[in-house]
This record gives C-alpha cells, structure tokens and sequence, in this order.
C-alpha cells in the first residue's frame, strides 16, 4: 500500500495555502496514496436517498424512525441513528430537510471521533469570501436554519454548535471534497449525489494542466496516480475544473467555487498550449485566429493582428452558447449546428468541441443499435475523425494516463476497426491493409484499456474497461482469421 508520508511532503506558502510536493522521484502510473474519507455523505442539494447506500430511498429506519432508508438497507451509521433517535426531530424532518444530512454528519464527529473532527476543522472552508454570497445564503435556508430552529443539537446538549460552524461545514464540503462515483445507479452517477472529504488528497493545489488522477471505489476509498513522472521536489497537481472548458469557464468555475484566479501556464497562455479552446475565427484575414490577450485585453488575431470588437465576440460566443443548449441530440441537428458556428469558432473552441462530443455519442448510439452493415461508411469516417480530433487536444490538456483520453482513444480505435472492416468489405482495402488497421486498432486499444485500468470496476469507466478487454479479445480472434487469407503475411 502506498506510503502518503513517502511519496509526499506537505508546504505551505501565502499564495496557495498548504500544497502536496512529491519527496521522491515518482514513475508514471505510480500509486501516491489510498485514503479513506473522513466522512461521506450526499452533496447539499440532493434528493432524498437511503443513508446506507444513497440509492433510492423507499422506507425508513425502523429504529431512529427518521431516516431514510432503501428496500435493501436495515441501518445506517450508529452515531447518526441514536442523533435522529434522541434529537427530538419532528418525524418528517429529514424528508423536509434532507440538506441537512451530511452537514450533521460532520458535526457529529466531534464526539464520536474527534482527531477526525479536528482534521476537518484544519481544512480550508474560505468562510470568509463566501460571507453574504448566494451560496452562504442558500445554506443559511436550507441548512443552517432548519437545523438551528430544530434545536436538535441543543436538546442534546450540545450548544458548539452555531450558524458560523455550520456555514464552515458547508465551506469545508464545497472547496475541498471529492465526488464518490464508484457502486452507483445510472441516475446517480449523473447528479454526482455523494461526495467524500479526504484530508489527504485535498491538500493538492490546482493546476489546469495536472500530474494526477484520482479514482474512487464504491468504498470511498480513493487512490491517487501520477499520469506522468514525477520528479522530487515537483508538485502533485489537481485539476479542479473541467478540462475541456475554456480559460473563462475555468477561471470563473474556479473564482465562484474555490475562491482563486488560477494563473497556470494554460490560463496565462491566450491558445491555451496550442488547443485554441477559447478562440475564435478572425474576420480580418483567411485562417487567422484570434485570442484573448489578457494582459492587453483585446481580442487580437495571431496571422494579421487585427483587433476583435469584445461585442461581436460576445455576441458570436453567446448565440453559440444558446444554440449549443438548445440543440437537441439528433445527429442532423448537431450537424447543422456545429457547421453553422464553425464559420465563427475556431474548430477546437470549447462550445464547438461540447457539441462534437455529444455528435460522437450519438454516432456511437446509432453504431450500438444498428448491425455494422447498416452503419454507412461517412458516419463512422465522422466518428473517426471527431475522436482523432478530441484526442489531439487531449493529448496536450491531459498529458500521460487520463481518463478522458483512455475513453477516446476505445472510441477511436472502434471507429478504426469498424471502418476497416466495412472498406474491405467494400473492397476499397486488400486484406494485408485490412490487417495493418486492425494491428493499428489493438495497438490503440491496449493504450485505452492501459489508463482505463485505474477506474474501479464500478464506474462506468470501469466497465468500459471489461468491455474494451472484451473488443481486444474480439479482435485478436479477427486479426488471427484476416491472417488466414493473406498469404504473404502466412508465408513471413
Ligand atoms: C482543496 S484546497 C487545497 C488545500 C489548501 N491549500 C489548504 O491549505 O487547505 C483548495 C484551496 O487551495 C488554494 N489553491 C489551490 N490551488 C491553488 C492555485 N493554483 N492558486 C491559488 N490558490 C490555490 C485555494 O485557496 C483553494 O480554495
């Protein structure tokens, strides 16, 4: 098991607070650490679940006669059950104020287990920014309030327990805890419901571009990698924001909700390492891109240096925008719409890029439900050449093992595979060439499942994996027949 203490020191500075240094060279692949968190719940603004399992919740407790509870699940923790038993809480309380489960959670722990509690209470809550935002005032209704008027901790006889430790609970949930995606139904994986704080891993600083990935069972525990060596003395990096999203998405994501501007290198850089996720065509010459000069802040073009008006880009980003929202998941349409504002965005640009995602997904859908025959050849060259596309910003933006890159390199591959097979069918390719693409596609399949291998079998990466394991046998079994009727290859 890794040692956090060998592979990791803990600094501090003004700037980032404290921040995760590696104490040793470390390879790529490598585990940091596996953590346990220090409590888990569901996130604030969740619907009501079980609150053993966080399914669906259908019954409760038979003892507290106050928790939620699923067909499968008896009990729930201990500490919370005897709360909820001797609170005195009204006995729909949790269904009218389920906001406040995992909250309470914490704050039970200063009994239970203090040494915990007093490593929650080291974590940063920035209670102080948040102080009068709409996020402080929306847990002052639906957290902060229900449980002080209940007075269930005063009954309990516990008067720490005020509106400023509370809000700090919260605090401490929004900027540091991890989403627990393993063990989870569809709709449960897609509202992100539970969550973890784990005191460890959280002590990472951000950047945009990071050397981490972290993967988290349907046990909560969660393992940290390295995605590329490491060396000692460098620092472990967390990517707190979405990858895919455009220098202002991020910034602003990260403003709002970690309470930082982030001054990486890609932040800092106006093409984004190249990606060109935030640019946009110029109107002054032919294949001129412009980007965003923070430092000057002007819109300028990188060919012929002319200067955007900020308005037309506003204007050209937020009819994208609008379009992207309301554009339903029908390829034609996702079409339409992707060559419409093409003629405005630079192809990589984030909302062009979302849109050629969702395309991608359908394009597989319709792949999935339709024999290979029946899936016209320009489709799958489209799904090609969506996924060659996503992969070469990936492969700068999530350099080394990634998750995302790992799903598109499985797309990827498929598509080669599948286009292969259809154009020597075609007899477009001779069957040596049908060969050297399907040795291309498990070559490519190998890397897939080689970074999707970090996911546990229960999320949905991870059950690509097994399915991507499965494709690669399907394709050996392939390649193993192509051979037979090549006889050049049967005589080498
Ligand atoms: C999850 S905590 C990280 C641990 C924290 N530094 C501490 O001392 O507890 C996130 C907070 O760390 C700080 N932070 C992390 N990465 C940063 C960065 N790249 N630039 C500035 N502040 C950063 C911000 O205050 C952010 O809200």
């Amino acid at each position: 098991m890794a040692r956090f203490e060998e592979n990791c020191e803990i600094l501090e500075s003004n700037e980032l607070g404290r921040y995760l240094v590696a104490r040793r060279d470390l390879a790529r692949g490598q585990q940091i650490l596996v953590e346990q968190p220090i409590v888990i719940g569901p996130y604030w603004d969740s619907k009501i679940r079980c609150l053993n399992c966080f399914r669906s919740s259908c019954t409760i407790c038979r003892k507290c006669k106050r928790a939620p509870l699923c067909f499968d699940c008896t009990t729930h923790q201990e500490t919370e059950c005897d709360f909820y038993l001797n609170s005195g809480l009204n006995i729909n309380f949790l269904f009218d104020h389920f906001n406040v489960v995992t909250p309470v959670r914490c704050l039970l722990l200063a009994s239970s287990n203090r040494a915990k509690f007093d490593e929650m209470m080291s974590m940063e809550a920035h209670t102080n920014e948040r102080r009068d935002t709409d996020i402080w005032h929306a847990h002052e209704t639906k957290v902060v309030r229900p449980l002080l008027d209940s007075k269930a901790f005063e009954k309990m006889n516990d008067p720490s327990v005020t509106s400023e430790l509370i809000q700090q609970i919260c605090g401490f949930f929004d900027v540091n805890s991890f989403e627990i995606r393993g063990n989870m139904d569809d709709v449960q994986q897609v509202e992100s419901l539970v969550r973890g704080l784990y005191t460890k891993a959280a002590l990472m600083a951000h950047n945009c571009v990071s050397n981490t990935l972290i993967s988290v069972d349907g046990q909560a525990n969660l393992r940290l990698y390295t995605t590329v060596p490491v060396k000692k003395g460098e620092m472990l990096l967390y990517n707190y924001t979405r990858s895919l999203f455009g220098t202002v998405e991020r910034r602003t994501h990260l403003k709002l909700g970690k309470y930082f501007v982030c001054t990486c290198r890609r932040c800092e850089d106006p093409t984004e390492l190249g990606t060109h996720l935030s640019s946009v065509k110029c109107t002054g010459c032919d294949g001129g891109l412009c980007s965003y000069y923070a430092t000057e802040d002007k819109w300028l073009c990188n060919t012929c240096t002319k200067e955007l008006e900020k308005t037309y880009v506003n204007n050209v980003l937020s009819d994208a925008r609008k379009d992207a929202m309301q554009c339903a998941n029908d390829i034609h349409e996702l079409e339409r719409i992707i060559t419409k504002h093409s003629k405005t965005l630079h192809p990589n640009n984030s909302i062009l890029l979302e849109l050629k995602q969702t395309l991608a997904g359908e394009i597989r859908n319709r792949c999935l439900m339709s024999p290979p025959s029946k899936v016209p050849e320009q489709l799958l060259e489209r799904k090609f050449h969506l996924c060659q596309e996503m992969l070469s910003i990936l492969r700068v933006l999530e350099p080394g093992i990634s998750r995302l890159t790992g799903i598109a390199l499985y797309e990827y591959n498929v598509a080669l595979w599948d286009l292969a097979r259809k154009k020597f069918e075609t007899k477009v390719i001779s069957a040596k060439e049908l060969l050297e693409e399907l040795s291309k596609a498990e070559g490519g399949l190998k890397e897939s499942i080689s970074m999707l291998l970090f996911e546990h079998p229960s999320t949905p990466e991870g059950q690509l994996t097994k399915r991507a394991m499965h494709d690669l046998k399907d394709l050996r079994e392939e390649m193993k027949q192509v051979k037979v009727i090549v006889p050049e290859i049967q005589k080498e």
